[in-house]
Parts: structure tokens; C-alpha cells; sequence
């Protein structure tokens, strides 16, 4: 029988058979146990021993595993940003992208909390959707407080395993909330984590449709260089791999026949976009206030 993970706090494990649509707790065979250990996100296979417990006997082979929160088989995350309240963050949008994208997950970008935008942050929304829709990320604008929104988002998160991920207050919890109509226990989720006051707290999955979301928070913030080289960077800003420069480890500084200056010349690359590539890169051109004037 198969089952999957969807709790692992200190030493209890909870897994629940899809087709029974039944939870057990989860008791690892010796064998298994050696071997490794098991996170919530876990595919699993065993046998019911009885009404409330399955014995584990395989742990199936993980797609991947993520640090924070810790949960296998990630198949997607949900960046939230905000463009007010508090306001947007363009590089520590662009550093989770990049990093997501590098670790192999799906990224969806949302603005939350767009019933609460004033005309300013009203132009401001629809400029920033632009830059990121132009550069090939799938967009959705919502609000936890009036549900705007929330059947499109809902929509892509039918299969599979999502996190949410995003600065402190752009209202991650409330959209798991508001999606899938379980109460997460506010100021659960504290910035005290980021220093690993609460490292040990529990991560449930929250059975969604065909698939699972986390209940507990990915990155706040995060650096590019901490996960990959200098030179994968460009890798992960889709947008630049629709050209083809002179050189293919061309990186896009001051390489002869480059197409991507080319491409930020002609307005087909945002500067926003470049400048974060350089700032994650800790890299500066001449060329740049010329160009991105
Ligand atoms: N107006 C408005 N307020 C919202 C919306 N979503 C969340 N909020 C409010 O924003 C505040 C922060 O929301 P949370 O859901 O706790 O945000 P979070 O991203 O989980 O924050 P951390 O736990 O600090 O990471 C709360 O007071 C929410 O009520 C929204 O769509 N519109
Ligand atoms: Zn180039």
C-alpha cells in the first residue's frame, strides 16, 4: 500500500493512504529506520497493521528536499509579494525566483492584498505585472480579505505538493487560509524562526484537492550566490535564454556580441530585471546607465 507523509513532529510520523482517505501514524521498520530519515512530503509504501497504524517499509526515492521548510517532493512554490503594506521587494523577488527555479520547483508569483492599493500602487502593480510577465513568470494578483483572485491561484495548485514563500507580512498564512479553509495559528509562523529559535516546530501538509500545500512558510529572504555559482545565475532568468549571444558562456557584462545587451537596449529585457542579475552577481557595467537611463 502506498501512502504519503503528512506530518513528521519529533518522533511521530503521520501518514495518510490516499485511497482510504485515512490517517495513521506511521511506524518505520527497523530496517528503514537505519537508513534514513523520513520528512513529511515522504512517499511511502507498507502495510496497515492495525486501525491506526502502518508500518512503513519503503521510503520511495525523493525528487528533492527542502531545508525550510522541510518537506520532500516540493513540486511548486507560491512567491507572495506585496506592493504596499509592505512594499515591494523587486530583488528579493527576483533572488527567490532564481534560487526556486535552480532548486527544480514550479514558481508562481502573486501580488497579495490588491483591495488595499491606492492609485499610486495601483500604476505601480501594473508596471511591476508587466516586467515579470514580459520575462515569462506566471502572475496572479489576489486578496486574501475579498477572495479576489483566489479560484485562478486555486487552479494551479490542484496537483502536487506547494509551499509559500515571501517576505513577513504579505499575508502568506492568510492565503493558506483562505485556500484551503484550514486556520493556521497566527504568530505560529514567527520571524523568530529565520534565526532557528523554533527550528524543531512541525510542518503539516494540508491536503488540497489531488494535492498537498505546506502550513509552513519557505524563504524570506535569500541569496542566489548561497545555492549555485557565479555563472548558473543566468540560467535561471528566463527571459535572457530567449537570446543567443556571440559566446554561450557569455555572461551577459561586456562580452563582445552580446544579445542580451542588445535585447535591454531595444526594451525587450527590463532593467529592473538586468539590474538585479548584476546586484545577485555582485557585478557593475559601464554600460549600464547608458542603456537603463
Ligand atoms: N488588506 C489586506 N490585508 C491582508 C491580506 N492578506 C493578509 N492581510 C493582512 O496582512 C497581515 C499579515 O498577514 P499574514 O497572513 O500573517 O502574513 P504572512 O506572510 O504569513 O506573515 P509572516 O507570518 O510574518 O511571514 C495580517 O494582518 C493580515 O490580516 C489582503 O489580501 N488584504
Ligand atoms: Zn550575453
Amino acid at each position: 500500500m502506498e501512502g504519503i507523509v503528512t506530518e513528521r513532529a519529533g518522533q511521530k510520523i503521520t501518514v495518510l493512504i490516499p485511497e482510504e482517505s485515512k490517517e495513521y501514524r506511521g511506524i518505520p521498520l527497523g530496517k528503514v529506520r537505519k537508513k534514513e530519515k523520513i520528512f513529511a512530503g515522504d512517499y511511502v509504501e507498507g502495510r496497515v497493521v492495525d486501525s491506526q497504524t502502518f508500518a512503513i517499509e519503503k521510503v520511495k526515492e525523493r525528487k528533492n528536499l527542502l531545508i525550510r521548510p522541510p518537506i520532500a517532493n516540493v513540486d511548486r512554490v507560491v512567491i507572495v509579494s506585496t506592493i504596499q503594506n509592505p512594499p515591494f521587494q523587486n530583488y528579493l523577488l527576483d533572488n527567490l525566483l532564481v534560487v526556486y527555479d535552480f532548486l527544480g520547483l514550479e514558481t508562481l508569483i502573486v501580488f497579495n492584498k490588491v483591495d488595499a492599493l491606492d492609485e499610486t500602487g495601483k500604476e505601480e502593480l501594473k508596471k511591476w505585472e508587466d516586467i515579470y510577465r514580459n520575462a515569462g513568470h506566471k502572475i496572479f494578483r489576489t486578496s486574501a480579505q475579498t477572495g479576489e483572485g483566489i479560484e485562478e491561484l486555486k487552479n494551479e495548485l490542484s496537483e502536487g505538493i506547494t509551499i509559500f514563500a515571501g517576505a513577513s507580512g504579505v499575508g502568506k498564512s492568510s492565503l493558506i487560509s483562505k485556500i484551503t479553509g484550514v486556520e493556521l495559528k497566527v504568530g505560529e509562523v514567527s520571524s523568530k524562526t529565520e534565526r532557528g529559535k523554533h527550528t524543531t516546530r512541525e510542518v503539516r501538509l494540508i491536503p488540497f484537492r489531488n494535492g498537498f500545500i505546506g502550513d509552513a512558510p519557505g524563504f524570506s529572504r535569500v541569496e542566489a550566490l548561497n545555492f549555485m555559482e557565479k555563472e548558473e545565475v543566468r540560467n535561471h532568468f528566463p527571459e535572457f535564454l530567449r537570446y543567443e549571444c556571440k559566446f554561450s558562456d557569455c555572461m551577459h557584462l561586456n562580452e563582445d556580441g552580446c544579445q542580451v545587451r542588445e535585447a535591454l537596449k531595444k526594451g525587450e529585457i527590463s532593467c529592473e530585471r538586468f539590474k538585479s542579475y548584476l546586484k545577485m552577481i555582485h557585478e557593475y557595467v559601464d554600460w549600464l546607465n547608458e542603456v537603463c537611463s
